[in-house]
């Protein structure tokens, strides 16, 4: 095969300009994308066609396009995917860099309503050229307030499948960094406007087993605030039953059991190779056994998955790996232990998505070079290699015997060359009956002992006292597992585990949620303030200590996510994250009285419930003058917002801009925002990310301080 010589944009550089030192596109140069270890071993399973082979390796030695989606509700997605379309992108069309014209960004065919955009450009371009500059500057801050989301266009795909509604249970059984959750979430939200966020009646339980990554989750899902939202770091594969009450059908007896889920994704830990595009180290690393190993813990995952279901609940089941060890084998395995389960014919779901079927035959390999592979176990077993290496497979590895009665044809892959994307694997699977846990089935040899490393390339993936309402609870008597389980269930008597934190449990140091009484004194103060109405869920807040006293931030939860607090054991969870924060201490002047105040984050759940004459009608001017300055005195406003200011107490207040244009800047949409008044002054009580956000979306230029400052520096350089 020739060695491959060019990556995108020129091989040296021109006329002496200096090189970024981080551009992908010079290491592309740089790197020999040559393994024959993987050529031989893809050739051998044959995952593409002889005659699409070489189209197949040219694409995977292609700079991969950058990738994004626009995330949020679906009012500010809509909103916001117009701008690009009719600001961004007639902008960016007529752009020649060095001589050569730049391509736009174009929308990717198969994502639902066009939210999803691509382009492949040199870093530079985006550096030097002054459209393509600010283009990049909008999705910085964009990303950073979670209105888009950069993603790989494959890894938006299971989400999609799994089709969420806002009342599903909803489990992420491998979420960090958080990308997918960040779909699940926004599918429960669907019924959010651009202003205020709707308490879905589902739950979106994200789990992770690497505490760090877990953070890292948490720290992506508060750009997309869910009192519906749990995050949990335990081993999927050995997940405790979450307990809840339920309802019998046949007695109306109470009683705990276990919570089962509509829609359970895994998107497990794999080998990663389809991100060899972007992961260019996989080029010298990849060896044909690295998906033996992850085998094991894949279809142990899948099939725990599988144990959590509700009868005609859906899992998605995805890698971003080629490997057939670690795709079609899993699903075959795991649909041969454990009964009741079929896949799903999906081929008419997301008809621009260019795919290919599953796989139904394979051939695993131990050898080194890729070259030797093995028809069957029985060859495998009855050849020369190692003992040793034996004992590592097993039967499942292979295709089993009723190959042809699992559907795996309906399993899809998606190749680079297909759609210029990564690769990926998806299969939908669909419970259709009650599963008879062991199924009858011969006696195999398990992996279950066996530890899966997960490569490096894999895990460096980052481009998280009412009684529960009967009808949310209630499942029906076949939806109880009657498997033995981990005993996760909190003592009655006190409901949460009032416990101090303590790191006896593998070093969990996290503190428990405790819900405070409804009167509240603090709670309290908020609603009164604010004027909340009565219909607030105000005995759904939290704390995060074991007293339960309000000290910095209290957290809103909503019934189901309440209901698991109240019934399981935090600890032996490992809950990390439960509901969003509302609101939080303000750190009050000498002699002044303390008072929390409500986020920018925790405004559109609140806003529904807020009386509206409380919240204060501004224009453009004034949103102009609190986005440019830090602390604009209140003489600085023109009236009529001067007076009115002026004439209120001092705290926490809420401002509404509505749609509408003033000295050529447009609303698309009402705007309604926090603001903290002191005695003299007003602040946006927003971060300074999501104000500079603002600030370009609405004025089309970075006006804040710290915007002005760094264009200030720039011209300086
Ligand atoms: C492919 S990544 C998940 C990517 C994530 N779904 C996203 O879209 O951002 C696989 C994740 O599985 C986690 N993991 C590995 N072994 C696990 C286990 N036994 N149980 C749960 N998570 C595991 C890794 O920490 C890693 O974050």
């Amino acid at each position: 095969m020739a060695k491959p010589k060019r990556g995108r944009g020129g091989r040296h550089g021109k006329g002496g300009s200096r090189q970024p030192k981080d551009d992908r596109t010079d290491l592309i140069e740089k790197i020999d994308m040559e393994n024959e270890r993987f050529f031989a071993y893809y050739k051998a399973q044959k995952i593409v066609p002889d005659e699409e082979w070489d189209l197949f390796v040219e694409a995977l030695r292609q700079h991969l396009p950058t990738t994004f989606r626009v995330a949020g509700s679906r009012q500010t997605a809509t909103t916001l995917n117009s701008m690009i379309k009719d600001i961004h992108v007639p902008t960016l069309s007529d752009v020649t860099f060095e001589g050569q014209k730049i391509p736009p960004p174009v929308q990717i065919p198969w994502y639902p309503d066009g939210l999803a955009w691509q382009f492949n450009v040199p870093k530079k371009v985006l550096r030097r050229s002054p459209e393509f500059k600010k283009f990049h500057s909008f999705l910085v801050f964009e990303t950073e307030v979670g209105n888009i989301s950069r993603q790989e266009a494959v890894s938006m795909l299971p989400p999609l499948f799994l089709e969420v509604e806002p009342h599903h249970m909803v489990m992420d059984m491998c979420a960090a960094p958080g990308s997918k959750t960040a779909q699940l979430l926004e599918a429960l939200h669907a019924n959010d406007t651009s202003t205020s966020a709707s308490i879905p009646s589902g739950l979106v339980l994200a789990n992770d087993s690497d505490n760090k990554r877990t953070h890292l989750l948490i720290h992506q899902s508060a750009r997309l605030p869910s009192p519906a939202l749990m995050v949990t770091n335990l081993d999927a594969s050995n997940y405790p039953s979450i307990r809840v009450p339920i309802t019998s059908p046949h007695n109306g007896v109470p009683h705990l059991g276990q919570l089962l889920f509509d829609r359970i994704l895994c998107d497990v830990p794999c080998s990663g190779d389809g991100t060899i595009r972007k992961n260019m180290g996989i080029w010298k690393s990849w060896q044909p056994m690295d998906g033996n190993g992850l085998h094991g813990l894949q279809v142990r995952i899948l099939q725990r998955a599988m144990n959590m279901l509700k009868p005609d609940g859906r899992i998605v089941y995805s890698t971003c790996s080629l490997n057939p060890v670690e795709n079609e084998a899993v699903i075959a395995e795991a649909l041969t232990l454990t009964r009741g389960f079929e896949l799903v014919d999906v081929s008419s779901k997301l008809p621009e998505l260019k795919r290919r079927p599953g796989l139904e035959d394979w051939r695993p390999t131990t050898d080194r070079t890729g070259a030797t592979t093995y028809e069957s176990y029985e060859e495998f077993m009855s050849s020369s290699v190692d003992e040793t290496i034996k004992a590592k497979m097993t039967e499942g590895h292979w295709p089993p015997r009723d190959v042809g009665s699992l559907n795996l044809s309906r399993c899809m892959r998606i190749y680079p060359h297909l759609q210029d994307s990564g690769g990926f694997f998806v299969a939908v699977l669909q419970k259709i009956q009650k599963v008879d846990a062991p199924a009858n089935q011969p006696e195999r040899k398990r992996e279950a002992d066996e530890p899966a490393e997960v490569p490096e390339s894999k895990r460096l993936k980052v481009d998280e006292d009412s009684p529960p309402e009967d009808e949310e609870m209630t499942a029906p008597s076949e939806a109880l597992s009657t498997e033995p389980q981990d005993d996760t269930t909190a003592p009655k008597s006190s409901g949460n585990s009032r416990s101090r934190k303590k790191s006896s449990d593998g070093g969990f140091k996290e503190n428990p949620y405790t819900f405070l009484r409804p009167d509240d004194p603090i709670l309290q103060s908020c609603i009164d303030r604010l004027h909340i109405t009565n219909t607030f869920p105000s005995s759904n807040i939290l704390v995060r200590n074991p007293e339960g006293d309000a000290v910095r931030s209290l957290y809103l939860a909503n019934d189901i996510v309440k209901c698991v607090i109240q019934n399981n054991n935090y600890e032996k969870l490992r809950l990390t994250t439960a509901g969003t924060k509302v609101f939080a201490k303000q750190e009050a002047s000498k002699g002044q009285e303390i008072q929390f105040r409500v986020l920018g984050e925790g405004l559109p759940v609140i806003l529904p419930y807020i009386d509206p004459s409380s919240i204060i009608t501004a224009d453009i001017a004034t949103l102009r003058v609190l986005v440019e300055s830090y602390y604009p005195l209140c003489s600085n406003f023109a009236e009529p917002f001067r007076g009115i200011i002026q004439e209120q107490a001092s705290g926490n207040h809420i401002l509404k801009f509505p749609v509408g244009s003033m000295d050529s800047v447009n609303l698309a949409h009402d705007l309604i925002l926090p603001i903290w008044k002191s005695n003299v002054s007003v602040t946006l009580m927003i971060d300074k990310k999501a104000k500079s956000a603002l600030s370009l979306r609405v004025f089309g230029a970075d006006i804040t301080t710290v915007g002005k400052e760094a264009g200030a520096s720039k011209s300086l350089e």
